[in-house]
Parts: C-alpha cells; sequence; structure tokens
C-alpha cells in the first residue's frame, strides 16, 4: 500500500534473557491506511506492546523496514525519530501518563506548544477536544481530581492535540472498569474518526476488537 500511513515489511525482534534469545516479533508486515482504525489483538505476551514500540519508534534493536506516510523510518538518529513522533503519531497508554502539576487543559496545550503552535490556538484546540469528550466543565482539574475514566479522556485528547495522521493506542482502556472502558472507548473511536486519524490499537479483548474496521491477530511473532 504506497499510500499508507503506517506500513512495515519483514519487522522483527528478539530479546535474549539468560543466554537464551526469544524471537518476539517474526517478520511483520502490515498496513495501515489514511484514516483506518486497526485493532492489534493478541495474548498477554504475543508482542503487541514491542510492535508499538517499534512502530512508535519509541524503541531501537529491530531489524525490518518501517514506513510512516511513505517514508522509511527505521534507521533515523534519535533527534529525527523524535521530530517523526512529535509532528505524525499521537499516542495512548494503558495508563494515563499525564503531568500531575497541570490540568486538564494545559496537558492538552503542551504539546502543541512543544511543536511550536501559538499559546492562544493551543488552548482552543484543547479546549475543544475536551468538551467532544465531554470534559468541558472539568478544563482546569489536576490528574488527581480526576476520576480513572476522565484522566484517560484527557490522555485521548492530548494524543490527537497536534493532528496526527497515526494514533497508536496501548490497551488504551485497559486499566477502567468494564462499563467505563466501553464508553471511553466509544469515545475515542468517534473522536478519531472525526479527527480523520488513522490508529492502531492493541488490546487482548475481543470484544474491544470487533467495534474496529479491522483486526490483526498477533500469535507467535507473526500476523495470522
Ligand atoms: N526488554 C525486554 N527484555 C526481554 N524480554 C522482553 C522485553 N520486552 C518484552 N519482552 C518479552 O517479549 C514478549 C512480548 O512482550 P510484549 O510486552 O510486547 O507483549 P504484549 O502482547 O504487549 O503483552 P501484554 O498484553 O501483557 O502487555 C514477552 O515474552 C516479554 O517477556
Amino acid at each position: 500500500m504506497n499510500d499508507a500511513v503506517l506500513a512495515t515489511a519483514g519487522l522483527t525482534r528478539s530479546f535474549t534473557q539468560g543466554g537464551a534469545t526469544i524471537e518476539v516479533l517474526r517478520g511483520i508486515d502490515l498496513a495501515v491506511a489514511p484514516g483506518e482504525i486497526v485493532a492489534l489483538l493478541g495474548p498477554s505476551g504475543s508482542g503487541k506492546s514491542t510492535l508499538l514500540q517499534a512502530v512508535g519508534l519509541l524503541e531501537g534493536g529491530f531489524g525490518g523496514s518501517i514506513r510512516i506516510g511513505g517514508d522509511e523510518v527505521s534507521k533515523l538518529d534519535s533527534d529525527a525519530r523524535t521530530q517523526v513522533r512529535r509532528d505524525r503519531i499521537g499516542f495512548v497508554y494503558q495508563f494515563h501518563h499525564l503531568l500531575p502539576d497541570f490540568s486538564a487543559a494545559e496537558n492538552v496545550v503542551l504539546p502543541q506548544l512543544i511543536r511550536g503552535a501559538e499559546p492562544a490556538p493551543a488552548k482552543v484546540r484543547a479546549e475543544a477536544l475536551l468538551s467532544a469528550l465531554g470534559l468541558g466543565h472539568r478544563l482546569t482539574h489536576r490528574p488527581s481530581q480526576l476520576s480513572g475514566g476522565e484522566q484517560q479522556r484527557v490522555a485521548v485528547a492530548r494524543a490527537l492535540a497536534n493532528r496526527p495522521a497515526l494514533v497508536l493506542a496501548d490497551e488504551p482502556t485497559g486499566n477502567l472498569d468494564e462499563a467505563t472502558a466501553d464508553i471511553v472507548f466509544d469515545e475515542f473511536l468517534r473522536l478519531v474518526r472525526d479527527e480523520g486519524s488513522a490508529a492502531l490499537v492493541a488490546t487482548h479483548n475481543e470484544r474491544i476488537a470487533m467495534r474496529m474496521d479491522r483486526v490483526l491477530r498477533l500469535h507467535e511473532g507473526r500476523l495470522e
């Protein structure tokens, strides 16, 4: 797929521990189209996080090719990788990783300022995203003053703040009870679609995976 937001070819990763080598990724070929929301489904330990860390350019040590927006990014130096992450990728993790001393709105403004946005439009964008997630009345709350579901919504808004072409999410609702997880995941899907971003979402939850456009199954280091 030439116009893919994300494409990998022959992606491999192994870890050596105690003299033994485990091949966690054994040649992953995948492509995510613009605006497409793809589930990466697999049991615990199947390598979902390892794959997301590779395509998110968070870790080195991988073999094979990673293209983001058509550009080969697997061999870039650390500064160039940081730039690709900042400009083109939004991340949502199982735990929110919000900055505890900043308000909900500030947590969504900051990544925009780091990317060079002016404060006033960055604030407008943060408030619009948070309002779209039902948090218009929680803008000045700090993470510790928010519920788990609210914290995760702020993390979703932060991931989308810079209009990334690609969102990478690792068990984005894995830390929430089932009812809250369903609601927050629905909101995540709706907002990602409204924003026109593509997403690759790791989950071990079949029910959540079925709500996405397509499901990739990771098994013994390969996609089925
Ligand atoms: N830094 C590391 N050193 C050694 N082994 C590692 C390292 N990181 C991951 N692994 C191993 O790679 C395998 C895949 O781990 P990974 O976290 O990618 O799985 P996962 O599918 O995301 O699991 P979970 O759903 O439990 O988060 C596991 O067997 C894990 O122990």
